[in-house]
């Protein structure tokens, strides 16, 4: 678990690493938008960028891209400049109301988007993975809000990328549709390709990301995978029917934070609720009605986010 001055992971990670931020800052007039991120993602992680409005998740995704200069500190992606990544086709990105072209088809504007790189997947293909092959011929104004989403995946895919940089990109799509996207995304980070995505969907870095980065005021106030930043908040609970529970059995369960025992009914919070279970078992194998619950990212979400400014 790293904090806002993260360490690098170790050298050979940092070396090839994907993405890496350095001492990042971007300030707009008094905002200071993104204040200090260092962040070492490699290649193969998918990495969800949450925060609330305004932590400056999409700062921090523009200059990735190259497309806003940091007042401080670096970026690069596999060891390039962002704009060198980008000129060799290692970045796509899929961003916030990203343009598409009017009275191209989507057909047309993948075509266009492939020929300026030099390896491009074939259309068809982008087109495949992006789910909109039965697209390929409408034109851009006549694409609904989420089939929008979808070629600038498609756009977004056509380099054959070794990072895809998404910027809340199921915003428009309805539940169906992001599904059918993040199974999309599956295909492409199966082959061990990289992805950083920001997202207001707590329950899309539960399921889709290796990685959350907790993002507030232009800080990282945590870092680590999804258990590790719920656990952060507190863990899991655990309910149950003990007999023969004893209050001090209880207490000595590993991982637990605290606890309630009323008659046979223990009620208790853990930060490791698998070791708590496994021992609970073991100790009292007559243990029913057992019920584990997540705190859930956004439980750990809105803990972590709305502490007082620091
Ligand atoms: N071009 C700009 N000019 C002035 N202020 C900006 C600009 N871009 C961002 N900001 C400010 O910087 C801060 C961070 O914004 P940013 O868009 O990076 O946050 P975010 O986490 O992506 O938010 P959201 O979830 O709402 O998209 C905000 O206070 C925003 O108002």
């Amino acid at each position: 678990m790293n904090g806002t001055s993260s360490p690098p992971r170790d050298a050979a990670v940092t070396a090839g690493a994907a993405v890496r931020l350095s001492g990042l800052r971007k300030s707009y007039g008094e905002v200071r938008a993104v204040d200090g991120v260092d962040l070492t993602i490699a290649p193969g992680e998918v990495v969800a960028l949450l925060g609330p409005n305004g932590a400056g998740k999409s700062t921090t995704v523009d200059m990735i891209l190259g497309l806003t200069m940091p007042d401080a500190g670096s970026v690069t992606v596999f060891g390039a400049a962002p704009a060198d990544a980008v000129k060799a086709g290692a970045i796509g990105a899929m961003l916030q109301g990203g343009a598409l072209l009017e009275d191209a088809t989507v057909g047309e504007m993948v075509a266009m988007v492939a020929s300026l790189h030099r390896n491009p997947m074939p259309v068809g293909e982008a087109l495949a993975r992006a789910g909109i092959e039965d697209l390929a011929n409408r034109r851009g104004s006549k694409l609904s809000g989420g089939q929008k989403q979808r070629a600038r995946f498609a756009v977004a895919l056509v380099s054959d990328p070794d990072v895809l940089l998404l910027d809340e990109p199921t915003a428009a799509m309805d539940v169906g549709s992001r599904r059918e996207f993040w199974r999309a995304m599956q295909t492409f980070t199966d082959s061990g390709r990289t992805v950083v995505f920001a997202t207001h969907y707590l329950e899309e870095a539960e399921e889709f990301a290796d990685r959350v980065v907790l993002m507030r005021a232009g800080h990282v106030v945590a870092d680590g995978s999804v258990a590790q930043v719920r656990a952060l908040a507190g863990g899991r609970t655990l309910r149950a029917v003990v007999p023969g529970a004893t209050e001090a059995a209880v207490a000595d369960l590993p991982g637990v934070t605290e606890y309630q025992l009323r008659g046979q009914r223990i009620a208790l919070s853990s930060k490791d609720s698998d070791a708590t279970l496994r021992a609970l078992l073991a100790a009292f194998p007559a243990a029913h009605d057992i019920e584990i619950a997540a705190i859930g990212l956004e439980g750990a979400f809105l803990s972590l986010t709305s502490e007082e400014e620091s």
